[in-house]
């Protein structure tokens, strides 16, 4: 049974409170078997850039879809500074559309859909928001599209919903499928966002250490 208050925020202390014991492993650009949206490329191609041990299961996970189906990154790195403001735009916007909400709460709401910049998994290179294409590289159903927030979605960005059937729902079992598969652990707030080694992958598999901590890209 779907119920949205039982998901495991980012922000939670049970999360946040992971220890990370970074691997050191470098970033690298995505495996060319995966296609590269355009909607957030940057000229530099840091939107690309994941660390290795992460592409390396993104390529398995390109590689194990059914005919006709293939993986397609939206974005993969993160700078910390992209994170703060589309942590904050977000928030600005749960506080307009409801005054009374504190602090606390605001942060909390905001967690749903974006990560609290110190403990964000794309800036630590460790997560990739993807979708699947056709052989034409059109985007299949899976639902509503990548980063509808939980408002603008009515629900349905999250992985689980009881709402999302059909061809739709098909398309995110074998998402769900490939990605699980290779080693990543999903967001369950955002059926795009899968990631390894950060400390939501730590939490979700009963680790005591993230492997991925924050880091700068250089570009
Ligand atoms: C903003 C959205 N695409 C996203 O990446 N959200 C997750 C939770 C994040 O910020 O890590
Ligand atoms: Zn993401």
């Amino acid at each position: 049974m779907f119920d949205a208050s039982q998901v495991v925020l980012m922000g939670d202390p049970r999360v946040t409170g992971i220890a990370v014991a970074d691997d050191g492993s470098g970033l690298v650009p995505a495996p060319p078997a995966v296609g590269l949206h355009g909607r957030k490329a940057d000229p530099a191609g840091v939107f690309r850039l994941m660390r290795r041990p992460v592409a390396d299961r993104l390529g398995t996970a390109a590689a194990s879809l059914p005919d006709g189906i293939h993986l397609c990154l939206v974005e993969a790195y993160r700078p910390p500074e992209r994170q703060e403001l589309y942590f904050t735009t977000y928030r600005d916007k749960l506080r307009a559309a409801d005054p009374t909400h504190d602090d606390e709460t605001l942060n909390r709401l905001a967690s749903r859909f974006v990560a609290p910049p110190a403990f964000a998994p794309h800036v630590a290179g460790a997560a990739v928001d993807v979708t699947l294409v056709d052989n034409a590289g059109v985007e299949l159903d899976l639902g509503c599209p990548v980063d509808a927030n939980p408002e603008v979605s009515g629900g349905t960005c999250y992985t689980h919903h009881p709402g999302v059937t059909g061809h739709a729902g098909a398309h995110r079992k074998v998402l769900i499928e490939a990605m699980t598969a290779a080693g990543f652990v999903n967001y369950p707030t955002e059926w795009w966002h899968w990631s390894h080694g950060d400390r939501y992958w730590a939490f979700v598999t009963g680790r005591d250490v993230a492997v991925h901590g924050p880091m700068h890209s250089g570009a």
